[in-house]
């Protein structure tokens, strides 16, 4: 069943499936006598509580939750079989890496490699957003860590956002700050959730905002103590839950609809798009001095 989710999933994408499927086959479920599932795979951890319907992802790449193909492709799996079962009506997204949510897309998957590649990497990132803008579950992001670019995408497609209170954990769409563009879709969400004029400016400047700050222009919902992050984002959860699936989810879907049908009727030009923009010489120099900034920081 898993495996007919999959090739639905990636039916424009043959490696992917093929992935996708030595995941599936190497994937371990347990299940508890209360009600609590747990599903085991080498990038993606998934808890859930089969009671009360609701999941949680933990994101598991160490060191940085960086958004490798590989972590891509179980994440995917994964939503599917979530969204497939109609046990869970609610999703929460965490981290299992200590002070990091996730550092957004990984740029080893952006930097010397040919362009079939990129475009199937880039493909699986526009179907990563898909699946989680688009769901009919309730997604309650519980950002403990850093979370820029990628991670901060993630985190704004949850139905809300709940950040630990900690300096270090830094989020926004920084792009720029790399030397690159964020996309048009990444954009029209973050405008969605803070509007246009504090979006141009967050944009522009690659802004990655601290909790307070990230509070106060609406990026995240709720600032709390960091050993209160998964319990508010619970019951943030049990409060959504509360409202009739149908309701909510026709709302999402009136909410959403438009934002996600701008990628949908443009994917495969978006990713011509992003294919050409990213094997520029120029953007390759980019992307390798800010990694190798990156790992020069340590010494
Ligand atoms: C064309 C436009 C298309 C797309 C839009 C792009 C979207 C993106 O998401 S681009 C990625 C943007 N991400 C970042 O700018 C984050 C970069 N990373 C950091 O700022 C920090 O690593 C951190 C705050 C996330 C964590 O800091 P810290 O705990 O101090 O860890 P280190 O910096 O020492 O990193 C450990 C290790 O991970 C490597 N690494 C970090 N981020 C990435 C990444 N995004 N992709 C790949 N690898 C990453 C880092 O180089 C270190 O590697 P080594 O141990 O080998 O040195």
């Amino acid at each position: 069943m898993a495996l007919v989710a999959g090739r639905k999933t990636f039916a424009a994408g043959k490696t992917l499936l093929l992935r996708a499927g030595v995941w599936l086959g190497a994937e371990a479920a347990a299940r508890g006598g209360n009600g609590a599932r747990r599903f085991v795979s080498q990038r993606v951890l998934v808890e859930s509580d089969v009671t009360a319907g609701i999941a949680t992802i933990k994101f598991k790449n160490p060191p940085v939750n960086s958004l490798s193909l590989e972590f891509l492709t179980e994440f995917i799996i994964c939503l599917e079989k979530l969204e497939n079962d109609k046990t869970y009506r609610g999703l929460i997204l965490t981290s299992d890496c200590p002070g990091i949510f996730s550092a957004g897309l990984d740029l080893r998957e952006m930097c010397g490699k040919n362009l079939a590649h990129y475009a199937e990497y880039w493909r699986a990132i526009q179907e990563t957003w898909l699946k989680l803008y688009l769901s009919n579950m309730v997604l309650v992001a519980a950002i403990n860590g850093a979370s820029p670019a990628g991670g901060c995408l993630m985190a704004l497609s949850s139905d809300y956002r709940v950040l630990a209170d900690n300096p270090r954990y830094r989020i926004g769409l920084n792009e720029t700050l790399l030397g690159i563009v964020a996309p048009f879709w990444f954009k029209d969400v973050l405008v969605n959730t803070i509007g246009h004029r504090a979006a141009e400016h967050a944009l522009q400047l690659g802004l990655l905002f601290q909790p307070t700050e990230a509070l106060q222009v609406g990026m995240v919902d709720q600032v709390v103590p960091e050993d209160q992050v998964q319990s508010t984002a619970l019951s943030v959860m049990t409060e959504w839950l509360a409202i009739p699936d149908h309701a909510r989810q026709l709302t999402k879907s009136m909410m959403r609809k438009a934002t996600a049908d701008n990628l949908i009727k443009q994917r495969e030009a978006d990713i011509q798009n992003f294919v050409s923009f990213v094997s520029r010489d120029s953007i390759q120099k980019s992307l390798q001095v800010y990694l190798e900034k990156l790992k020069q920081k340590k010494h």
